[in-house]
């Protein structure tokens, strides 16, 4: 069978204490040694990956995201999407906090993932590489450069190149990242 180049893992995040102060109940749960969660009493789903409510930001870049990096780096595309409701915890997995304030461990996959680049970048010096970043917040249809927060939302879009690559265009230089 064709391997589908997609993969989706499914993490379940402890209850806050707020959400055990209102005595809000877990209503999904792993089921042991395979890759299904069941909701309520018996609807049964299957994802490439799960991880339970103890699971660790080192147990999800290991598994799932630093296989991404090592093909990176030997030229391939890669992309990780979080997705979910409010507050179901895709800013902590992601580790889009402040890096100073987020203890080594509770370190998510964006930190983890550059470190483990530029580690490999200083590794192998026969290899010219070449870095870019761009960081946006696409919010109600709005673009917002998370590194240029005075550019106007209006002067930002999102375009494909001719060769299919996705970027952002500022109309203000020109540049397509
Ligand atoms: N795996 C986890 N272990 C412990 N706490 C977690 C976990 N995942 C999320 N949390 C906590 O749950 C709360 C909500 O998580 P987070 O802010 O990451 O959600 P979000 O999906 O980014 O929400 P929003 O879409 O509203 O920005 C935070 O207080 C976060 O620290």
């Amino acid at each position: 069978m064709e391997e589908i180049p997609i993969k989706v893992a499914v993490r379940i995040r402890p209850l806050l204490s707020k959400e055990i102060l209102h005595n809000h109940q877990v209503c999904v749960r792993l089921v042991p040694n395979t890759q299904q969660v069941i909701i309520g009493k018996d609807r049964v789903f299957t994802f490439d990956f799960v991880f339970g409510k103890n699971s660790t930001q080192d147990e999800v870049y290991t598994t799932c995201i630093k296989p991404l990096v090592v093909s990176l780096i030997e030229g391939y595309n890669a992309t990780v999407f979080a997705y979910g409701q409010t507050g179901s915890g895709k800013t902590y997995t992601i580790g889009g906090g402040h890096i100073a304030s987020v203890a080594e461990d509770e370190k998510g996959i964006i930190p983890r993932a550059i470190q483990e680049l530029f580690q490999s970048i200083s590794e192998n010096h026969n290899i010219d590489f070449n870095v870019k970043v761009s960081y946006i917040e696409v919010y109600k249809e709005e673009l917002r450069d998370l590194l240029e927060l005075d550019t106007s939302m209006k002067d930002l879009h999102i375009r494909e190149d001719e060769k299919g690559n996705t970027g952002r265009e500022a109309y203000l230089n020109s540049m397509i990242y």
